[in-house]
Protein backbone atom coordinates (compact mmCIF):
# COMPACT_ATOMS: atom_id res chain seq x y z
CA UNK A 1 0.00 0.00 0.00
CA UNK A 2 1.20 3.18 -1.08
CA UNK A 3 0.86 5.83 1.95
CA UNK A 4 0.98 9.67 1.31
CA UNK A 5 1.07 11.45 4.23
CA UNK A 6 -0.13 15.07 4.25
CA UNK A 7 -0.57 17.84 6.51
CA UNK A 8 -4.33 18.54 6.58
CA UNK A 9 -7.62 17.75 4.92
CA UNK A 10 -7.25 20.14 2.24
CA UNK A 11 -3.93 18.68 0.70
CA UNK A 12 -6.17 15.55 1.40
CA UNK A 13 -8.60 16.92 -1.00
CA UNK A 14 -6.35 18.47 -3.72
CA UNK A 15 -4.15 15.16 -3.70
CA UNK A 16 -7.22 12.65 -4.52
CA UNK A 17 -8.53 15.01 -6.71
CA UNK A 18 -5.36 15.33 -8.78
CA UNK A 19 -5.03 11.21 -8.89
CA UNK A 20 -8.64 11.35 -9.88
CA UNK A 21 -8.17 13.84 -13.21
CA UNK A 22 -4.79 12.57 -14.25
CA UNK A 23 -6.83 8.95 -14.34
CA UNK A 24 -9.30 10.97 -16.45
CA UNK A 25 -6.89 12.44 -18.81
CA UNK A 26 -5.47 8.79 -19.42
CA UNK A 27 -8.56 7.72 -19.95
CA UNK A 28 -12.13 10.03 -21.28
CA UNK A 29 -13.69 6.79 -20.35
CA UNK A 30 -12.59 6.46 -17.24
CA UNK A 31 -15.25 4.54 -14.55
CA UNK A 32 -14.90 6.43 -11.52
CA UNK A 33 -16.03 4.53 -7.87
CA UNK A 34 -17.40 7.23 -5.82
CA UNK A 35 -17.52 7.50 -1.82
CA UNK A 36 -19.95 9.46 0.17
CA UNK A 37 -19.33 10.38 3.85
CA UNK A 38 -17.93 14.19 4.98
CA UNK A 39 -14.38 13.23 3.38
CA UNK A 40 -14.82 13.30 0.09
CA UNK A 41 -16.31 16.19 0.03
CA UNK A 42 -13.81 18.44 -0.12
CA UNK A 43 -12.00 16.30 -2.82
CA UNK A 44 -15.24 16.74 -5.48
CA UNK A 45 -15.34 20.47 -3.71
CA UNK A 46 -11.65 20.30 -6.38
CA UNK A 47 -12.77 18.71 -9.15
CA UNK A 48 -15.63 21.14 -9.39
CA UNK A 49 -13.13 23.74 -9.31
CA UNK A 50 -10.87 22.24 -11.55
CA UNK A 51 -14.23 21.58 -14.22
CA UNK A 52 -14.58 25.14 -13.82
CA UNK A 53 -11.14 26.37 -14.21
CA UNK A 54 -9.35 23.85 -16.89
CA UNK A 55 -12.59 22.55 -18.19
CA UNK A 56 -12.07 19.07 -17.39
CA UNK A 57 -14.87 17.07 -19.34
CA UNK A 58 -16.85 13.96 -17.66
CA UNK A 59 -18.94 13.29 -20.60
CA UNK A 60 -17.67 10.16 -21.22
CA UNK A 61 -16.74 9.13 -17.95
CA UNK A 62 -19.59 6.53 -15.69
CA UNK A 63 -19.46 6.65 -12.36
CA UNK A 64 -21.11 3.85 -9.82
CA UNK A 65 -21.42 4.67 -6.30
CA UNK A 66 -20.77 2.49 -2.92
CA UNK A 67 -23.56 2.46 -0.91
CA UNK A 68 -27.38 3.93 -0.51
CA UNK A 69 -29.39 3.94 2.67
CA UNK A 70 -32.63 1.10 2.30
CA UNK A 71 -35.74 3.08 2.88
CA UNK A 72 -35.20 6.62 1.84
CA UNK A 73 -36.32 8.76 -1.19
CA UNK A 74 -33.69 8.98 -3.81
CA UNK A 75 -35.02 13.01 -3.11
CA UNK A 76 -34.28 12.88 0.34
CA UNK A 77 -31.63 15.52 1.51
CA UNK A 78 -30.24 12.18 3.18
CA UNK A 79 -30.12 10.01 0.49
CA UNK A 80 -26.72 9.50 -0.97
CA UNK A 81 -28.38 10.39 -4.37
CA UNK A 82 -29.16 13.88 -3.41
CA UNK A 83 -25.51 14.19 -1.75
CA UNK A 84 -23.62 13.37 -5.08
CA UNK A 85 -25.99 15.73 -6.58
CA UNK A 86 -25.37 18.77 -4.25
CA UNK A 87 -21.71 17.76 -3.99
CA UNK A 88 -20.67 17.04 -7.61
CA UNK A 89 -22.77 15.72 -10.18
CA UNK A 90 -24.90 19.09 -10.58
CA UNK A 91 -21.59 20.63 -10.81
CA UNK A 92 -20.06 18.95 -13.94
CA UNK A 93 -20.75 17.80 -17.25
CA UNK A 94 -21.90 13.86 -16.46
CA UNK A 95 -24.83 12.94 -18.13
CA UNK A 96 -27.24 11.87 -15.40
CA UNK A 97 -27.34 8.27 -17.04
CA UNK A 98 -23.69 7.63 -16.49
CA UNK A 99 -24.11 7.86 -13.18
CA UNK A 100 -25.02 4.87 -11.00
CA UNK A 101 -25.93 4.18 -7.36
CA UNK A 102 -27.61 0.92 -5.95
CA UNK A 103 -31.25 1.53 -5.78
CA UNK A 104 -31.92 1.55 -1.73
CA UNK A 105 -36.02 1.51 -2.72
CA UNK A 106 -35.82 -1.28 -5.36
CA UNK A 107 -38.62 -3.45 -4.75
CA UNK A 108 -36.24 -6.53 -4.60
CA UNK A 109 -33.42 -5.94 -3.09
CA UNK A 110 -31.89 -9.17 -3.71
CA UNK A 111 -32.05 -8.64 -7.55
CA UNK A 112 -31.05 -4.72 -7.38
CA UNK A 113 -27.81 -5.96 -5.74
CA UNK A 114 -27.13 -8.68 -8.46
CA UNK A 115 -28.08 -6.08 -10.99
CA UNK A 116 -25.70 -3.80 -9.54
CA UNK A 117 -22.45 -5.74 -9.56
CA UNK A 118 -23.70 -7.05 -13.35
CA UNK A 119 -23.85 -3.76 -14.64
CA UNK A 120 -20.22 -2.90 -12.76
CA UNK A 121 -19.11 -5.78 -14.80
CA UNK A 122 -20.49 -5.02 -18.18
CA UNK A 123 -19.62 -1.69 -18.38
CA UNK A 124 -16.08 -3.06 -17.98
CA UNK A 125 -14.97 -2.49 -13.93
CA UNK A 126 -14.21 0.25 -11.76
CA UNK A 127 -10.54 2.41 -12.70
CA UNK A 128 -10.55 4.14 -9.96
CA UNK A 129 -12.57 3.50 -6.60
CA UNK A 130 -12.19 6.64 -4.27
CA UNK A 131 -12.92 5.63 -0.41
CA UNK A 132 -13.75 6.91 2.87
CA UNK A 133 -13.54 4.86 6.07
CA UNK A 134 -15.53 4.33 9.11
CA UNK A 135 -14.07 4.43 12.78
CA UNK A 136 -14.85 1.39 12.95
CA UNK A 137 -12.70 -0.02 9.95
CA UNK A 138 -15.66 -0.28 7.74
CA UNK A 139 -15.48 0.16 3.80
CA UNK A 140 -18.48 1.50 2.12
CA UNK A 141 -21.30 -0.22 4.27
CA UNK A 142 -19.04 -3.21 5.11
CA UNK A 143 -19.29 -3.36 8.60
CA UNK A 144 -17.46 -5.63 10.94
CA UNK A 145 -17.83 -9.15 10.07
CA UNK A 146 -18.77 -8.51 6.76
CA UNK A 147 -16.97 -11.65 4.42
CA UNK A 148 -14.40 -10.33 2.26
CA UNK A 149 -16.23 -12.48 -0.36
CA UNK A 150 -19.11 -10.01 -0.04
CA UNK A 151 -20.97 -8.60 -3.17
CA UNK A 152 -23.20 -5.96 -3.14
CA UNK A 153 -25.68 -6.77 -0.69
CA UNK A 154 -28.17 -5.42 2.19
CA UNK A 155 -26.58 -4.56 5.55
CA UNK A 156 -27.52 -3.86 8.78
CA UNK A 157 -25.64 -0.48 10.14
CA UNK A 158 -23.64 -0.99 13.35
CA UNK A 159 -25.33 1.08 16.13
CA UNK A 160 -22.25 3.61 15.91
CA UNK A 161 -21.89 3.83 12.24
CA UNK A 162 -25.61 5.42 12.21
CA UNK A 163 -24.38 7.75 15.38
CA UNK A 164 -21.45 9.03 13.22
CA UNK A 165 -24.14 9.29 10.65
CA UNK A 166 -26.71 11.10 12.22
CA UNK A 167 -25.13 14.66 11.93
CA UNK A 168 -26.84 15.02 8.89
CA UNK A 169 -30.25 13.92 10.10
CA UNK A 170 -32.85 15.78 12.35
CA UNK A 171 -32.12 12.92 14.97
CA UNK A 172 -30.66 9.31 15.16
CA UNK A 173 -34.34 7.63 14.87
CA UNK A 174 -34.62 8.95 11.58
CA UNK A 175 -31.08 7.24 10.50
CA UNK A 176 -32.09 4.80 8.79
CA UNK A 177 -31.71 0.77 10.13
CA UNK A 178 -30.04 -0.95 6.56
CA UNK A 179 -28.82 0.16 3.41
CA UNK A 180 -27.34 -1.57 0.46
CA UNK A 181 -23.46 -1.41 -0.35
CA UNK A 182 -21.01 -2.82 -2.96
CA UNK A 183 -18.82 -5.76 -0.64
CA UNK A 184 -15.54 -6.31 0.00
CA UNK A 185 -14.84 -8.44 -2.88
CA UNK A 186 -16.64 -5.83 -5.35
CA UNK A 187 -14.15 -2.95 -3.52
CA UNK A 188 -11.38 -5.27 -4.58
CA UNK A 189 -12.18 -5.62 -7.90
CA UNK A 190 -11.50 -2.34 -8.59
CA UNK A 191 -8.42 -1.74 -10.96
CA UNK A 192 -6.94 0.87 -8.75
CA UNK A 193 -8.21 2.46 -5.05
CA UNK A 194 -7.50 5.64 -3.20
CA UNK A 195 -8.73 5.23 0.25
CA UNK A 196 -8.89 8.91 2.26
CA UNK A 197 -8.48 9.39 5.99
CA UNK A 198 -8.58 12.92 8.02
CA UNK A 199 -8.71 13.69 11.59
CA UNK A 200 -7.60 12.64 14.94
CA UNK A 201 -11.15 10.39 14.58
CA UNK A 202 -9.69 8.05 12.19
CA UNK A 203 -5.88 7.41 13.79
CA UNK A 204 -6.63 3.75 15.21
CA UNK A 205 -9.02 2.85 12.29
CA UNK A 206 -5.31 3.50 9.99
CA UNK A 207 -3.42 1.90 12.79
CA UNK A 208 -5.19 -1.18 12.28
CA UNK A 209 -5.67 -0.86 8.71
CA UNK A 210 -1.63 -0.77 8.34
CA UNK A 211 -0.74 -3.18 11.17
CA UNK A 212 -3.24 -5.22 12.35
CA UNK A 213 -4.56 -8.72 11.57
CA UNK A 214 -5.86 -8.85 7.83
CA UNK A 215 -8.94 -9.49 9.29
CA UNK A 216 -13.10 -9.48 8.39
CA UNK A 217 -13.52 -7.80 11.36
CA UNK A 218 -11.19 -4.79 10.26
CA UNK A 219 -13.57 -4.47 6.43
CA UNK A 220 -10.61 -2.46 5.74
CA UNK A 221 -7.73 -4.84 6.07
CA UNK A 222 -9.19 -6.59 3.00
CA UNK A 223 -7.46 -3.46 1.17
CA UNK A 224 -4.01 -4.97 2.26
CA UNK A 225 -4.78 -7.87 -0.40
CA UNK A 226 -4.99 -5.45 -3.35
CA UNK A 227 -1.66 -4.71 -5.47
CA UNK A 228 -2.83 -0.76 -6.31
CA UNK A 229 -3.84 0.72 -3.24
CA UNK A 230 -2.71 4.62 -2.26
CA UNK A 231 -3.77 5.38 1.50
CA UNK A 232 -4.06 9.74 1.20
CA UNK A 233 -4.17 10.59 5.31
CA UNK A 234 -3.27 13.72 7.22
CA UNK A 235 -1.00 13.77 9.52
CA UNK A 236 -3.88 13.88 12.57
CA UNK A 237 -5.22 10.70 10.84
CA UNK A 238 -1.79 9.10 10.76
CA UNK A 239 -0.99 10.13 14.78
CA UNK A 240 -1.04 6.19 16.22
CA UNK A 241 1.65 5.27 12.99
CA UNK A 242 4.33 7.25 14.00
CA UNK A 243 7.57 5.72 14.49
CA UNK A 244 6.20 2.78 12.31
CA UNK A 245 6.30 4.29 9.10
CA UNK A 246 9.27 1.95 8.11
CA UNK A 247 7.67 -0.99 8.95
CA UNK A 248 6.08 -2.52 6.10
CA UNK A 249 2.47 -2.07 5.65
CA UNK A 250 2.44 -3.83 1.96
CA UNK A 251 0.40 -7.31 1.38
N1 LIG B 1 -21.00 4.82 3.87
C1 LIG B 1 -20.15 5.87 4.28
C2 LIG B 1 -18.72 5.47 4.05
O1 LIG B 1 -18.50 5.32 2.66
C3 LIG B 1 -17.79 6.54 4.64
O2 LIG B 1 -16.45 6.23 4.33
C4 LIG B 1 -17.96 6.60 6.13
C5 LIG B 1 -17.07 7.62 6.80
O3 LIG B 1 -17.67 8.87 6.77
P1 LIG B 1 -16.96 10.25 6.98
O4 LIG B 1 -16.19 10.49 5.74
O5 LIG B 1 -18.08 11.24 7.14
O6 LIG B 1 -16.10 10.12 8.18
O7 LIG B 1 -19.32 6.94 6.38
C6 LIG B 1 -20.39 6.30 5.72
O8 LIG B 1 -20.81 5.28 6.55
Amino acid sequence: MRVIEVDNYDEMSEKAAELILEKIKENKHANLGLATGGTPVGTYRCLIKDHTENKTSYKNVQTFNLDEYIGIDPDNPNSYHSYMKANLFDHIDIPAAQTHIPNGNAEDLAIECLRYDKMIEEKGGIDLQLLGIGTNGHIGFNEPGTPFASHTHVVELAQSTREANARYFNSLDEVPTHALTMGISSILASKGIVLLASGEMKADAIYELLYGKIDEEMPASALRKHSNVTLIADKDALKKVKGQRSVACGQ
